[in-house]
């Protein structure tokens, strides 16, 4: 059953001088429970995109909806999960991590212990009286996450959250967002610039084209692939041959001065 709907969307940003077409009849939609990646050249309109599935931006044209409602900024319904991990600096661990249910007004004992076994369970028992500077990036991160999934939404919406941290660590959370997300059976779109980590961790990854942004060609990841958590996707015989297909796609729309692989 589909849960957020993209329906006709195209984007255009108006400035004083100045129209940037960002997005172009964008269609598609998100089962519960799937885990969709969108991937695309550099400026084709991701973050617009994924700004305007999250409410926090009306489209120019067109809708997007979550269980048949259209998408507005203070659903409780969509968590966000973003490059940078914006913990606030002069709360601890724990403030931090309740911070959204206590906005939420859903802040009560079986929330907070719910939300604190969630912190232990991923790694981070013992950090919640210290500060976010006191955490390295991947346990920033790991906060981060815990913030998100703390209020419960429907569907987690991901901008590049692994791409600040070191390639090692990114691999780590790549694991571990996989697994928590699987084991409380969450739906999740993911903004990557990396095609590897979008086939290891997704059922589809949606390619799209250049700016206007629209949807180019959507892969459904194989069943074999699908099954296992990233790093052994990454392994899978399969897996470089899927990345070569998506890769010799996302070639032809870069710019030619952009084709490095990732
Ligand atoms: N506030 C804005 N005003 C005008 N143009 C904008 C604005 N925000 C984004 N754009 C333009 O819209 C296009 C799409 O931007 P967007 O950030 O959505 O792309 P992206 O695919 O996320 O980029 P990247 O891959 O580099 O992160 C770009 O050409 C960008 O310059």
């Amino acid at each position: 059953m589909s849960l957020l709907t993209v329906r006709d969307v195209s984007h255009i940003y108006f400035s004083k001088d100045a129209k940037t077409a960002a997005l172009l009849d964008i269609s598609f939609s998100v089962r519960e429970q799937e885990f969709v990646s969108l991937v695309g050249p550099s400026g084709c309109g991701k973050t617009t995109l994924l700004s305007i599935m999250a409410g926090l931006m009306e489209p120019t044209v067109g809708k997007v909806t979550l269980e048949d409602e259209k998408v507005h900024p203070k659903s409780r319904k969509i968590g966000y999960m973003l490059q940078q991990d914006y913990l606030f600096p002069w709360k601890t661990v724990e403030e931090n991590i309740l911070i959204g249910l206590k906005l939420t007004r859903q802040l009560n004992e079986e929330t907070r212990r719910k939300t604190l076994s969630l912190l232990h369970e991923i790694g981070l028992r013992g950090v919640e009286k210290q500060y976010p500077a006191q955490l390295s990036g991947g346990m920033r991160q790991r906060a981060a996450l815990v913030r998100t999934l703390a209020t419960d939404p429907k569907i987690l919406l991901l901008d590049e959250p692994f791409s600040a941290l070191d390639f090692q660590t990114k691999l780590k959370m790549e694991e571990l967002v996989y697994r928590t997300l699987k084991h409380y059976r969450k739906t999740a779109l993911l903004v990557t610039h990396d095609i590897g980590e979008a086939i290891a961790m997704s059922d589809r990854v949606i390619l799209l084209s250049n700016r206007p942004g629209t949807v180019r060609k959507i892969f459904a990841i194989p069943e074999e692939i699908r099954a296992l958590p990233p790093f052994l996707a990454r392994q899978h015989p399969d897996f470089q041959r899927l990345f070569d297909m998506i890769w010799k796609e996302l070639e032809n729309l870069e710019p030619s001065e952009q084709r490095t692989p990732s």
